[in-house]
């Protein structure tokens, strides 16, 4: 199990530049870092040889995550948003592969946060996201990446909320590389059981997002962290476990994750560092790895 934590804890918007948070992320002891792949697109080809070089340098492996925008959704009922999203993703995946990236996860097969003032149709969304993940699965294969489909609360996503549903979705599209991916925060709204929920994902279990009840960092809350250790324990998860930490209000960050109070308890960088080290430590002992 390798450890990992999603640069934008520190950050207030998706298109914050994540280079310089490798060597930073290696130094706190995280074997993993997650970036944002929502602007990568405009990275060039030289800053992106760059943080692969510096990933290498640290010995920090990259995985990616995104929240699709209305406009990129791959399960639209409008055939040229799907086209879009399509092409959105072929040149994302394109641009991810550079940096050795092995996965990437979020609503990929939807988009992010929902927008609930119009009516939703599951069914509809959820036939067209399996056609769509379908669709770009092999391209992905072919550059060596897994695409997660995350499973997410009912606030932020109507298609996939709990783990049943994301094992049924991931074995529609049939693809060896779409797996499922589970979050404590969501599960902790969703699921009965955080156990059976890992494992009914079992094998099928491709990336694991952690984090409390309010988002702080694992080990601050309430969330039953044994209990994810044991089932991830028996199910042989052997992949990452990465925190996703949202503490800070202000920008696109904490207006999409609705963050409308200083979770940090006014941490200055130091005290956002320290934290973020503390729960390493204690996520290594509590999950294994
Ligand atoms: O849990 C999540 C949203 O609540 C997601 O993992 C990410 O924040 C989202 O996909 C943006 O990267
Ligand atoms: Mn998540």
């Amino acid at each position: 199990m390798k450890h990992g934590i999603y640069y934008s804890y520190w950050e207030h918007e998706w298109s914050a530049k994540f280079g310089p948070y490798v060597e930073k992320v290696a130094k706190l002891g995280f074997d993993v870092i997650e970036v944002a792949a929502h602007h990568i697109n405009e990275y060039s080809d030289a800053d992106l040889a760059a943080i692969k070089q510096s990933a290498k340098d640290n010995g920090i492996i990259l995985t990616a995550g995104i929240g699709p925008s209305k406009t990129k959704n791959l399960s639209s009922p409008d055939a040229d948003v799907r086209k879009a999203g399509k092409a959105f993703f072929e040149q994302t995946l394109a641009n991810v592969a550079k940096l050795d990236i092995k996965s990437i996860g979020g609503a990929l097969h939807s988009y992010w946060p929902v927008d609930y003032s119009q009516p939703v149709d599951k069914v509809g969304d959820r036939a067209r996201g399996v056609e769509g993940i379908h669709g770009i699965a092999d391209f992905a294969n072919n550059l060596g990446i897994n695409l997660c489909i995350e499973v997410l609360n009912r606030f932020e996503n109507h298609v996939l909320n709990t783990a049943a549903e994301g094992v049924a979705f991931v074995k529609d599209v049939g693809k060896p590389n779409v797996k499922v991916m589970l979050d404590t925060f969501h599960m902790n709204i969703e699921e009965d059981s955080f156990g059976d929920a890992i494992r009914t994902a079992g094998p099928l279990l491709g990336h694991f997002h952690t984090g409390e009840s309010n988002r702080r960092v694992p080990g601050k809350g309430r969330i039953p962290w044994h209990e994810i250790g044991l089932a991830l324990r028996e199910i042989n998860y052997t992949g990452a476990v990465v925190m996703e930490p949202f503490v800070k209000t202000g920008g696109t960050i904490g207006s999409d994750i609705r963050v409308w109070r200083d979770l940090t308890d006014g941490a200055d960088e130091a005290k956002m560092d320290e934290d973020a080290r503390n729960s390493l430590a204690f996520s290594r002992f509590v999950l294994g790895g």
